[in-house]
């Protein structure tokens, strides 16, 4: 039995740094210093973990980092001061306020109240409708790192058929935008809670990218033989993380990006990248 060539998200994630770190180490010498700001809030245990991530990537490409945690008491004024406070710092050239926000606060508000010019996320109205206009913008980390992983293993888009389970702001909704550009040329189905056959949908896919936080939900027998699966869910459980992909797929599929170490590292590496192409483009390169 065959099995899947991997979508090594860890080892192009490490490319990209490297890369990065020329780029950034060039604005230093011009005395541009890029900083990333994050605003955490609350006590989840894997938005920790994944902001310490990027403060552990800033550190090792040079960009500075500017940390603000608040309790998940904040009340949505809190929230806001600090956004404002980063919207105005000189030294904060790029921020992101990690998702999900706790119960009560409103992440659209305090999405819309950053300066789109600073959104290191691309999740600014602005930014989201610059993308549905075609116009240049920060994209947002998970779609453009899964892009770039499968441009770096020569996966075909133009002309494909993808798939993608999910319709959040940060991952599903945007990817469609993005893989229907000309530039890609890609036909996405958008699947969600609310598809009828979801397994119909998958088996007709060339790729198939599970954003849906449903552990296990794409099984072998659903997968094309030869397609590619991106497995972009991450389900916290005592045995550890699992994610959307059922293990038995790798026998199935052409490529595979496993999680962990498939698109999760590329949504690090395309945040540190959002930060140095704005530094870049402030300064005129
Ligand atoms: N403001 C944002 N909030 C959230 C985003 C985002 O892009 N912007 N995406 C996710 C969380 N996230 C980054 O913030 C993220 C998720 C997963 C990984 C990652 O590297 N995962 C590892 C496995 C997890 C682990 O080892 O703990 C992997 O796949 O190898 C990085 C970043 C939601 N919120």
């Amino acid at each position: 039995m065959s099995s899947a060539r991997i979508l090594d998200g860890k080892a192009t994630a490490a490319e990209i740094r490297a890369d990065l770190a020329e780029r950034v180490a060039a604005l230093r010498a011009r005395d541009v210093v890029p900083g990333l700001g994050t605003v955490l809030i609350g006590d989840d245990p894997g938005s920790h973990a994944y902001v310490r991530g990027k403060h552990r990537d800033c550190a090792q490409v040079g960009i500075e980092s500017i940390q603000v945690e608040l309790p998940a008491t904040a009340t949505q004024e809190e929230v806001e001061a600090e956004v404002r406070r980063l919207n105005a710092d000189p030294a904060c050239t790029g921020f992101i306020v990690q998702l999900p926000l706790p119960r009560g606060l409103d992440a659209n508000r305090v999405l819309a109240l950053m300066d789109p010019a600073k959104d290191a996320d691309g999740l600014h109205p602005a930014n989201l409708g610059w993308l549905v206009h075609g116009e240049p913008a920060p994209l947002p980390c998970t779609p453009r790192g899964i892009v770039a992983l499968l441009r770096r293993y020569d996966v075909e888009l133009a002309g494909a058929e993808v798939c993608v389970i999910g319709r959040g702001i940060t991952v599903g909704r945007p990817l469609g935008l993005i893989l229907t550009r000309r530039s890609e040329n890609a036909t996405v189905t958008l699947c969600h809670t609310g598809t009828k056959d979801l397994a119909a949908h998958v088996r007709n896919a060339d790729i198939v990218v599970a954003a849906a936080g449903v552990p296990g939900l794409i099984r072998a027998d659903m997968v094309r033989p030869g397609a590619a699966v991106l497995d972009v869910g991450i389900t916290r459980t005592d045995a550890g993380l699992v994610g959307d992909v059922d293990p038995g797929v790798r026998e199935v599929a052409g490529w595979l990006a496993p999680m962990p170490g498939g698109v999760g590292p590329m949504t690090r590496a395309m945040l540190l990248t959002n930060v140095v192409e704005a530094a870049e483009a402030a300064t005129g390169r």
